[in-house]
C-alpha cells in the first residue's frame, strides 16, 4: 500500500480571474503523519483543504488521495476521509449520543461504533446533558466523533484549536495523538499558530500568500532554526575580526559582525579566536532563533 496519503502537484486556484489564491501547492502527507498545515490568516489553508475535500473544483494541477486521483475517484476516496472544516451542524437540544445517532445511519455505522467513538473522544459519560450545555472543547470532540463514525483513514481538521482554552487544546492534542497511534489515523491539521500544533505534529507545511514556503519534518524545521541562529559581535576591529572568522561564514552587516552558530560551544570558540588574534571583544550577543521567529520570517515579506 502506498505510504503517501495526500499528494498534490502544481495545485493552483483563483476565486477571481487574474487573482491567484493558490500557486503551485505541492503537499505531501504520508501514512501515519500528523501534518501541521500552517500559515497566517488568509494564506490559503481553507482553500487548499476545500480542494482536497472536493468542496471546490480543481482548476489546475492534480490531487491524489490514498493513491487515487480525486477527480476520477471522488466518492470512493472521500468515503475514507473524515473532516472538520466548517463547524458541523450539531443539534443543541440533543445529547452527544442522540447527535451521533442522527448521523449513524447516514454513514451506515453500527451502534457499537457509535458507542466506540463516544468512548474514544471521552464523551461517554455526558448522559442526558445536551450539546447546549457543552463547552467548546466538548463540542469540538463531538464533531470529531462524528467524523470518526465511518472509520476514516485520514482526518482533515481546519483550525481545530480555534477558540479553545489551554485545557481544551491539551485535551484535543492528546485525542489526536491517541487516534493517530491507536487507530492509525493520518491527520492533516491547519492552524495559524505554530505553538498550538508544534507539540503534536511530525511534519509541517508552511503556506504564505498561496505559496508553500516550507515543507518537511519537524526536525528539518529545527535544523533551519539552528542554521539561522546568529551571534552578533562588536570588536576593536570588526573588519579584521571578519577576516579571522571568515570560515564561520561571518558577515558584516552595517557596523555589526554577525556569525551563524549552532551551539554555544561554537560561540566560545569564536570568542577565543578573536582574543588569540589580539582583538578586544566589546559585545558578544548570541541570538537564538525560535521556531516562532522562523515561522514569522517565512510568513512575512
Ligand atoms: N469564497 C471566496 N471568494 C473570494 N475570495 C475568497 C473566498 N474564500 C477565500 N477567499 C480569499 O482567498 C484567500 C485565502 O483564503 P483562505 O480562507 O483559504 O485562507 P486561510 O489561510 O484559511 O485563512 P483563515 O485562517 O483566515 O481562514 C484570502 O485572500 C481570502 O480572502
Amino acid at each position: 500500500m502506498s505510504s503517501t496519503i495526500i499528494r498534490t502537484d502544481q495545485l493552483c486556484y483563483n476565486y477571481t480571474k487574474g487573482v491567484s489564491t493558490l500557486t503551485d501547492i505541492h503537499l505531501q502527507v504520508n501514512r501515519g503523519d500528523i501534518y501541521g498545515f500552517l500559515g497566517p490568516n488568509g494564506s490559503g489553508k481553507t482553500t487548499t483543504l476545500s480542494l482536497l475535500l472536493g468542496l471546490l473544483k480543481t482548476q489546475h494541477g492534480t490531487i491524489e488521495i490514498l493513491g487515487k486521483d480525486l477527480q476520477h475517484h471522488r466518492k470512493e476516496v472521500l468515503r475514507k476521509v473524515g473532516s472538520l472544516i466548517e463547524s458541523p451542524s450539531l443539534y443543541n437540544h440533543l445529547t452527544a449520543k442522540e447527535n451521533l445517532e442522527v448521523y449513524r445511519e447516514i454513514y451506515g455505522a453500527s451502534k457499537a461504533r457509535l458507542q466506540g467513538v463516544l468512548n474514544i473522544v471521552g464523551l461517554s459519560d455526558t448522559g442526558k446533558k445536551t450539546v447546549r450545555q457543552f463547552s467548546l472543547g466538548m463540542r469540538q470532540r463531538l464533531s470529531i466523533a462524528l467524523a470518526l463514525l465511518p472509520k476514516p483513514e485520514l482526518l482533515i481538521l481546519d483550525e481545530p484549536t480555534n477558540g479553545l482554552d489551554p485545557a481544551g487544546i491539551l485535551e484535543l492534542r492528546s485525542l489526536i495523538r491517541s487516534l493517530n497511534k491507536e487507530e492509525g489515523i493520518t491527520f492533516l491539521i491547519s492552524s495559524h499558530i505554530l505553538s498550538e500544533v508544534e507539540k503534536m505534529v511530525n511534519r509541517i507545511g508552511i503556506i504564505y500568500k498561496g505559496r508553500m514556503r516550507f515543507q518537511g519534518s519537524l526536525g528539518e524545521l529545527h535544523k533551519l532554526q539552528q542554521q539561522q541562529s546568529l551571534v552578533q559581535l562588536d570588536t576593536s576591529d570588526n573588519l579584521r575580526a571578519w577576516a579571522v572568522l571568515k570560515k564561520f561564514q561571518a558577515e558584516l552587516q552595517d557596523e555589526d559582525l554577525v556569525v551563524p552558530y549552532t551551539d554555544l560551544a561554537q560561540v566560545a570558540i569564536i570568542n577565543r579566536m578573536l582574543i588569540d588574534n589580539d582583538l578586544d571583544v566589546y559585545n558578544l550577543h548570541p541570538r537564538k532563533q525560535t521556531l516562532e521567529t522562523i515561522f514569522i520570517n517565512l510568513t512575512t515579506e
